[in-house]
């Protein structure tokens, strides 16, 4: 039977870019039929005139779920208890009836793989006898934290949520303090608004309990040997955990290939990308001069965060790129409106190609919220970064970054702000002629041709995904 991936994502963008960057590889790797699947209110924002019907881009086909919340979920004053239960029972649901369509239509699914927060579609695989893989978008470190936190560490971690400098020791990895664990392991109070989202994972992690006791679990993680090889190997218990990354994005996976022309604009975007010509733009600055400057897709930027990187802006003489996502935009008033009618020194865009922006030569610099994926995409282009960790696994992520030696990491005030003179001192850091700099940048350049050789054909996660690929055919 020819094979048939249902790779299934929830409709944000930092999971969505990940999930469709794997279908796009798995197509490649395994001439697989690929359908992708996000929730209506996600495919509404990636095809606004596709009316919720199925989308084919010649390599992958896009068929939405409804997971309850058509019209999407308000991140500020929704109830995240209600919506976990009814993305679970709603998605179970139509998951299902689309499992059982693409079956009548001739297109069995043989396997089916979900990325972060969605447990549920397990059951939906098992319930039609399809087997399933997790895929895990954020480094594996972050999932060994994950896995101890619910295998005995939780107690541990809670009594020193007061204490953000104490140390912890996970098997396998090395001590980290409590402030550089994801985010969400810090939460006590039971009425704090993601107080949620660790019981989302904790319902991952028991049903890969369950795999781990009947041998089915298996995790493809976004990152690579080379990079991880301790965290993939710190004991998380018999979870095999399967390092197929770094995914390259879209634009990089397809470069000189015949595809490349069609897909560029095929919709992985959430938000609609700016109009203004800042590729141009960035053709007319010198090498490595710019700072590319973007907090990715949810967060939404402290006031005086805004005001700390405008003030730096004005007074620096580098050029800048800055993404400010219209939501974030009330936050600033009227002073980026006069600081985007200067635009002598910078641009200041709602949405941009990122990955195109990071590849572009005149890219010197990338300050970054550390989402997992603006992490690696940096890493795939070889550009430095300034660490500006919000939440989540942001800040175990700007852990490793600078442990990695291709960045480094900016110190917060009180207020968990970076200020003007902080970003300052970093970007000196980072871009100037000073040895840490020289440094920082050689080892960029190092984790750009480690990772993508990587991925290139036969190299460490390019024979993992292929394993994969023929584990799966071989239990049809
Ligand atoms: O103007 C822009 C800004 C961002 N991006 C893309 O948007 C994605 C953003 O992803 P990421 O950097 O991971 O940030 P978030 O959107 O914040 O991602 C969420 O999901 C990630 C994966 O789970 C986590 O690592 C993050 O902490 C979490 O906030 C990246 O692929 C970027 O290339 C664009 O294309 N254009």
């Amino acid at each position: 039977m020819e094979p048939h991936f249902l790779v299934v994502t929830y409709p944000a963008q930092g999971h969505v870019n990940p999930a469709l960057q794997l279908c796009r590889r798995l197509a490649r790797v395994a001439g697989a039929r690929v359908t992708f699947s996000t929730s209506i209110s996600g495919h509404r924002r990636m095809f606004p005139s596709s009316a919720d019907q199925e989308v084919d881009d010649g390599v992958v086909c896009y068929v939405p779920y409804s997971d309850g919340f058509d019209g999407g979920f308000d991140r500020e004053s929704g109830d995240r208890d209600e919506f976990r239960l009814r993305v679970k029972s709603v998605g179970t649901r139509t998951l299902a009836a689309i499992v059982r369509s693409l079956q009548e239509r001739g297109r069995p699914v043989t396997c089916i793989i979900q990325t972060l927060l969605l447990p549920w579609v397990v059951d939906v695989a098992r319930d039609h006898g399809i087997p399933s893989a997790h895929y895990w978008i954020q480094p594996a470190t972050v999932f060994a934290m994950y896995y101890h936190y619910f295998h005995g560490y939780d107690g541990l971690i809670a009594s020193h949520g007061h204490d953000p400098q104490f140390e912890v020791s996970l098997p396998g990895l090395p001590p980290f303090k409590i402030c550089d664990l994801p985010s969400f392991l810090s939460i006590t109070r039971p009425d704090d608004p993601y107080a949620a989202v660790i019981d989302m994972f904790r319902e991952t992690f028991d049903v890969l309990d369950r795999e781990e006791a009947s041998s089915t679990a298996r995790v493809l993680v976004n990152t690579f040997e080379e990079l991880e090889g301790d965290a993939l190997a710190a004991g998380a218990g018999q979870v095999k955990l399967i390092p197929i990354g770094p995914m390259l994005p879209s634009p990089l996976q397809l470069e000189g290939t015949k595809e490349a022309k069609g897909m560029a604009s095929a919709g992985a975007d959430l938000f609609k990308p700016d109009e203004k010509h800042y590729m141009e733009w960035l053709d007319s600055k010198p090498e490595k001069s710019v700072v590319y400057v973007s907090f990715g897709s949810l967060a939404v930027m402290k006031k005086r965060q805004a005001e700390e990187i405008l003030r730096w802006l004005k007074e620096s003489r580098k050029p800048y790129l800055w993404v400010v996502r219209k939501e974030n935009r009330g936050e600033l008033g009227d002073k980026l409106e006069e600081e985007e009618e200067e635009g002598e020194g910078g641009m200041v865009v709602e949405w941009c190609s990122q990955v195109r922006v990071l590849s572009h030569p005149a890219v010197g610099c990338f300050v970054t919220h550390c989402g997992w994926n603006s992490t690696v995409e940096s890493m795939v282009c070889g550009v430095p970064v300034v660490a500006v960790p919000q939440w989540s696994d942001q800040v175990t992520n700007a852990t490793l970054a600078e442990l990695w030696g291709m960045g480094v990491r900016g110190e917060l005030d009180g207020e968990g702000v970076l200020q003007g003179a902080e970003l300052c001192r970093c970007l000196e850091t980072v871009m100037g002629e000073g040895e840490r700099g020289k440094e920082v940048r050689k080892r960029a350049e190092m984790w750009k041709e480690k990772a993508r050789e990587a991925v290139s054909e036969g190299g460490s996660s390019d024979r993992n995904l292929r394993a994969f690929v023929e584990e799966i055919a071989r239990l049809k």
